[in-house]
């Protein structure tokens, strides 16, 4: 659906320029979500918009939707819908006349244009929504009607930057399983987020981006499990941790290991298989556990692991 070879863009400041995007290669296969997840100034709208011709590259090439980016921007632009992270309704329009205009645009007729607001209105449940002024929606039904505005001309890849930017959880939540309704569809999603959680639940994979780099990639399973490993976290006699480390170095590869107050930590390869041997040989050594619990580790561990500092604190500074 998308294929990008060495993308980059540079912008010119007062101050010099800046290198947003370095030469970033990735495909976007049909009917996937992919997730650009990084922090603030990573480079992921820089990305989207050139994939989107909202900018052109500075360098680099790339095919959207069969059609050449530089040599084919109209229909690489009939092909796609665009949600800004801005949103993109008038306070003062109707939502059903925002949605009418934005179709006509696209060259659609008038009939097309008002059929296929209202299958959108039914789609991301604004059903009976469309004679509301913008301003009269909830922050999650608003952003319900940028994304109808991005797919009202029926493009099959729509990008989505910062879905859920502003919005409280349970309306995030109900936006998660719209995007999800919009893939069982047959729609192939490109999203931007710096929500770890929002990256693990909807994307089927992830481009972790850096100082317009793509530092790691993969599904989010791939990349928790490639990086970092699983925790076993056990709790025992204060007394006897040392030996508890013993045994599972003899039994299985620990990569890490931390003692906390009569916790051991150790981060191995495949958590839930290591469990049973696990607790069989501390038995053999006389050693109980209190309680045992095997942690996936986080996307933050992951953009820990290949940036050195937390997605959080990136997002703070
Ligand atoms: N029009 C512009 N002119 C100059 N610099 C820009 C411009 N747009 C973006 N940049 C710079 O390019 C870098 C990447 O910005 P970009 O908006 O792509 O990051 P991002 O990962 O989307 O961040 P955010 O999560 O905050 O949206 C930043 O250093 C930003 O300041």
């Amino acid at each position: 659906m998308i294929s990008v070879r060495g993308l980059s863009r540079t912008f010119t400041t007062k101050t010099g320029p800046v290198e947003a995007v370095k030469g970033v290669d990735f495909d976007v296969h049909q009917g996937e979500i992919l997730g650009l997840l990084g922090p603030n100034g990573a480079g992921k709208t820089t990305t989207l918009r050139m994939i989107s011709t909202l900018i052109d590259p500075t360098s680099g090439e790339a095919t959207i939707s069969g059609a050449d980016l530089r040599t084919d921007s109209q229909t690489v632009r009939s092909r796609i819908g665009y949600v800004a992270q801005g949103g993109s309704t008038n306070d003062d329009e109707l939502v059903i006349d925002e949605l009418v205009l934005q179709a006509r645009l696209f060259g659609l007729s008038k009939a097309q244009a008002v059929s296929n607001a209202e299958e959108l209105l039914a789609t991301l449940d604004l059903e009976g929504l469309g004679g509301r002024k913008c301003k009269q929606l909830s922050g999650g039904q608003r952003r319900r009607v940028d994304i109808a505005l991005g797919l009202i001309h029926g493009p099959a890849l729509i990008y989505l930057d910062e879905p859920t930017t502003g919005l409280d959880p349970q309306s995030r939540a109900n936006l998660w399983g719209h995007v999800k309704g919009l893939q069982e569809r047959g729609t192939t999603i490109v999203l931007t987020t710096h929500y770890l959680d929002e990256a693990d639940f909807l994307c089927d994979r992830i481009l972790v981006m850096d100082h317009g780099e793509i530092v790691a990639q993969g599904t989010p399973e791939e990349l928790k499990r490639r990086i970092s490993g699983d925790v076993i976290s056990l709790e025992i006699d204060q007394a006897r941790t040392d030996l508890a480390i013993e045994v599972a170095e003899a039994l299985l590869e620990v990569r890490s290991k931390v003692v906390e107050l009569g916790r051991v930590h150790l981060t191995v390869e495949h958590g839930d298989a290591a469990v049973v041997p696990l607790l069989r040989a501390l038995d053999e050594r006389g050693i109980v556990a209190r309680s045992l619990t095997v942690k996936r580790p986080s996307l933050d561990d992951v953009f820990l692991t290949v940036t050195g500092r937390s997605l959080r604190e990136g997002n703070h500074s």
